[in-house]
């Protein structure tokens, strides 16, 4: 089931001097379960498509849904929990008013908030930092009272927009366990990112969008296979097929076999009295893979 629809978004900047055309075309569905990520270079357009969702700015065409419902009306955004890029709060409320001040916004009742409100300030190992105002904070304070705030109001799909920018690899950790651990209970994610390490570990599916558009959608399952480069073969016996061999032990060598080459290598070895030990896939990374895409992109 669908949850978000982006269609065919176009947006121009203009300022006195330019115009850029920040959406060309931006498209893409996002299903109900899914982990979502939307990576892409500075200056693809992610964060202007996510604040096209949220109603921040408005499209020069296309639409955007949420469940459904057109973004430009704020009943979209109910079951939504939403963070920016680089949040800015009201610095001099503390945590728990950051918390409370949210709750309010969705209407949530002032008890159930009060308690929420305690549990996610715990969750995200804020607790001592609870009274204090958000001023004298970290930034990695502000991304996890941030987080915590988009939580309040129990949303069934998550919006955020760079959430791991800037956190130390510990916050990193616990703001990706935290995003798998609200999947499993049912909540749908959306989120930006430049690390893609962190898109790699936690998410089903990754849009890559280069100038504008979307330009490859692929499944998890898709980048763990398309990754791979060739092969590594090990065979007992160091025979001549053209291919560099390396000597592991006196009874066992390896050779790099290119994914194209694999039948006829194999064929070769065949007409040797040689035994293939292990093969194993050598692999590109997403990054490469990434890299590739939007250089092939530059290039039509
Ligand atoms: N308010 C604005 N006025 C003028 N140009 C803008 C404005 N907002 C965004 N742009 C331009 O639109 C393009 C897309 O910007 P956007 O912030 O959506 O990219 P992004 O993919 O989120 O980049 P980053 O990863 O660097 O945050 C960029 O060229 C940016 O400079």
């Amino acid at each position: 089931m669908e949850v978000i629809r982006v269609n065919n978004l176009y947006k121009t900047f203009k300022s006195k001097r330019k115009k850029v055309n920040a959406l060309n075309g931006m498209s893409f569905t996002v299903n109900k379960g899914e982990i979502l990520g939307f990576l892409g270079p500075n200056g693809a357009g992610k964060s202007t498509t996510i604040k096209i969702m949220m109603d921040l700015i408005r499209a020069d065409r296309g639409s955007a849904k949420i469940l459904g419902i057109d973004s430009s009306s704020p009943v979209a955004r109910l079951k939504v929990g939403f963070m920016p890029e680089n949040p800015q709060y009201y610095d001099t409320l503390t945590g728990y008013d950051l918390l409370m001040f949210s709750a309010a916004i969705f209407k949530v009742d002032k008890n159930v908030a009060k308690k929420r409100a305690w549990e996610l300030l715990e969750e995200f190992e804020l607790k001592d930092a609870a009274k204090r105002p958000i001023r004298k904070y970290s930034k990695g304070m502000i991304q996890r009272i941030g987080f915590a705030s988009t939580l309040i109001h129990d949303p069934e799909i998550l919006i955020l927009d760079e959430p791991m920018s800037g956190l130390d690899p510990m916050g990193r950790v616990l703001f990706k366990n935290k995003m798998l651990e609200l999947n499993k209970k049912g909540v749908t994610i959306f989120f930006s990112s430049h690390i893609i390490p962190d898109i790699e570990d936690i998410c089903s599916r990754v849009l890559i969008v280069n100038r504008g558009k979307v330009v490859k959608s692929l499944e998890k399952t898709e980048i763990k296979y398309l990754t791979t480069t060739g092969f590594k073969v090990i065979i007992d016996n160091p025979v001549n097929i053209g291919l560099k061999l390396e000597k592991i032990t006196d009874n066992l060598y390896s050779f790099l076999c290119p994914k194209n080459n694999l039948i006829d290598t194999l064929e070769k070895l065949k007409t040797h009295s040689t035994e293939i030990i292990d093969i194993e896939p050598v692999k590109k990374s997403l990054e490469d893979m990434f890299v590739e895409i939007t250089m092939q992109d530059k290039t039509n």
